[in-house]
């Protein structure tokens, strides 16, 4: 289970958001909405150890998070070109952590193509699938997904998120789905769906 009991961040003093609990068990998703700027991804990022809570605490299976080593919450970014070392071939990203499983490289419809090239080299889709696969690979407890469709086409969107969805419900990991789209949301969450507001 993940959780976060009375948790405050933000930047400065004044935090965006204070209070917050949630539990998050594993093999189920909450969706996380809010309008932009309330919040989503500091939330995101301290979920996932990568942003210092003001107050409260998050914790895995009731211990901290640990500092070093595999991290069992990985965090998928918006933008994943972001998120890669730009020098780095597709073959060497995907497997920064740990190699790719096939079924997975499969599912997402992985080309073989694809891992010669750069990042700049692929698509948005195509990028986030790498960027998935590759946190798939460090065998996570549990995914932070933040607006990992967001500049994609309605079709795309839906296929990653069920796609995302089915791998994350039958290997027990625990989703964090975040986006602005409540209804997309809402056709992939187990665990319901929490909102942020602004100020
Ligand atoms: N490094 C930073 N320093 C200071 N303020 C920041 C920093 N990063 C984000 N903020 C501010 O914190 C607020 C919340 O940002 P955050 O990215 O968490 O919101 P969000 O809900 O994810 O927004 P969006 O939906 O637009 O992605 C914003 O006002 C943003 O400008």
């Amino acid at each position: 289970m993940l959780e976060a009991r009375n948790l405050a961040a933000g930047f400065g003093r004044k935090p965006l958001f204070a209070g917050l609990n949630l539990a998050l068990p594993k093999g189920q998703i909450l969706g996380l909405e809010g309008p932009s700027g309330a919040g989503k991804t500091t939330l995101g990022r301290t979920l996932a150890g990568l942003h210092p809570a003001l107050q409260g605490e998050v914790t895995l299976d009731g211990a901290p998070l640990p500092r070093r080593g595999r991290q069992p919450v990985q965090y998928l970014h918006q933008s994943p070109l972001l998120a890669m070392n730009p020098r780095w071939r597709i073959g060497k990203v995907l497997c920064e952590a740990a190699p790719v499983s096939e079924a997975h490289c499969s599912a997402f419809g992985i080309e073989a193509g694809w891992l010669q090239r750069y990042p700049h080299e692929l698509s948005g889709g195509q990028l986030q699938r790498v960027s998935i696969l590759r946190a798939l690979a460090a065998q996570p407890a549990f995914l932070i997904a933040d607006e990992i469709t967001a500049s994609l086409d309605q079709i795309s969107q839906v296929q990653i998120w069920q796609l995302l969805g089915g791998i994350c419900r039958r290997e027990g990991i625990g989703l964090l789905a975040i986006s602005h789209d409540a209804p997309l949301l809402s056709r992939i969450v187990t665990a319901g769906q929490i909102t942020l507001s602004r100020g």
